[in-house]
C-alpha cells in the first residue's frame, strides 16, 4: 500500500502535498488518469492527491477519464476519497463561500461510462452515495460552518443550465450543482473505496436570485478567494479521517 487516503482536486484546486511528494504515473485497463498522481504527506498522514481536471485544467468534465482515475488510486492502495469541488447552489441561503456536505446526488449527466461493470449481472446498491465515516470526519474536525446534508445534481455541462432547468432542480428539492460528482461517487463504490464530496458554494446557478447567470471566470475568482478555506478543511478531515478504513 503506497497511499490509503487519495484527495481529488477539482476546479481551483491542483495541489495539495506538503514539500515536493513522489509523482507516480500510472497506467490502467481504462487509460491513463488525468494526472501523475503525487503521493506525500499531508497532516502527518500519506495522501495520494489527484487533480481530476489535470493541473492545467485540460479536461472539461464530461471528457475526465473517471474510470482511469478510480483505478489507479484503488491501484496505490487508496481505501477513502474526499473529493473537494466547486458547486453552484441552488437555494438562495446557500451562497458563494457557503461549504455544504451532500448526502444525496441526482445524476444527470448524459454520455458518460458510469460503472466498470461492462458485462454480467453486477448491480451496485448506491441508496446513500456517501461515506458516512467520511462525512462524519468533516463535520468533527471542521473549524467553518458547514450545511450537513444535502443533494448534488451532477449535470453533463460543459455548459451551465438554464434559468428553468436551474429553477427545476430546486424544485425537485436539490440544493448544489455540479459538473463532476459523477460517475466519480459510484466508481469509487464499486471499487469499494470510501467517498466523500466536500462542496464549496462558488455562485447562485442561474434562476435562483435575478442578475446575470453565472460564469466560468466567478467560479474560478470564487474559488480562489475561498482555496485556502477549503485547503484547512480538507487538511483536518485527513488528519481526523479512520485508519485503513473502506466502505467495502
Ligand atoms: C470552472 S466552472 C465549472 C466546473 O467547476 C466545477 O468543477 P469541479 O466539480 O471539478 O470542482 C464543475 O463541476 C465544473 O467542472
Ligand atoms: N452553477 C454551476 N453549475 C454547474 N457546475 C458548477 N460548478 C460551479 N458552479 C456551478
Amino acid at each position: 500500500m503506497i497511499a490509503d487516503i487519495a484527495v481529488i482536486g477539482g476546479s481551483g484546486l491542483y495541489s495539495l502535498i506538503e514539500g515536493e511528494g513522489a509523482p507516480h504515473d500510472l497506467d490502467t485497463p481504462y487509460g491513463t488518469p488525468s494526472d501523475p498522481i503525487v503521493v506525500g504527506k499531508v497532516a502527518g498522514r500519506t495522501v495520494a492527491f489527484l487533480p481530476r481536471h489535470g493541473t492545467d485544467h485540460r479536461y472539461p468534465p464530461h471528457k475526465i477519464p473517471y474510470r482511469a482515475n478510480l483505478w489507479a488510486l484503488r491501484e496505490l492502495g487508496v481505501r477513502q476519497i474526499l473529493a473537494p469541488c466547486a458547486v453552484g447552489g441552488l437555494r438562495p441561503d446557500h451562497g458563494p463561500g457557503t461549504f455544504v456536505l451532500p448526502d444525496q446526488v441526482v445524476d444527470r449527466t448524459t454520455s458518460r461510462v458510469g460503472t466498470f461493470f461492462d458485462e454480467g449481472a453486477h448491480h451496485t446498491s448506491f441508496g446513500d452515495p456517501y461515506c458516512p465515516a467520511g462525512r462524519r470526519a468533516v463535520l468533527d474536525s471542521a473549524e467553518v460552518d458547514i450545511v450537513d446534508g444535502g443533494t448534488m445534481v451532477v449535470i453533463e455541462g460543459p455548459r451551465f443550465s438554464t434559468r428553468a432547468e436551474s429553477q427545476w432542480y430546486a424544485a425537485q428539492g436539490a440544493s448544489i450543482i455540479n459538473m463532476t460528482g459523477m460517475p466519480e461517487a459510484i466508481l469509487a463504490r464499486e471499487l469499494g473505496l470510501c467517498y466523500t464530496s466536500i462542496a464549496l458554494v462558488t455562485d447562485h446557478d442561474a434562476g435562483v436570485v435575478a442578475g446575470e447567470a453565472v460564469t466560468m471566470e466567478e467560479v474560478f475568482r470564487v474559488f480562489a478567494e475561498n482555496t485556502e478555506r477549503m485547503k484547512s478543511l480538507v487538511l483536518r478531515t485527513v488528519a481526523a479521517l479512520p485508519p485503513e478504513h473502506s466502505c467495502a
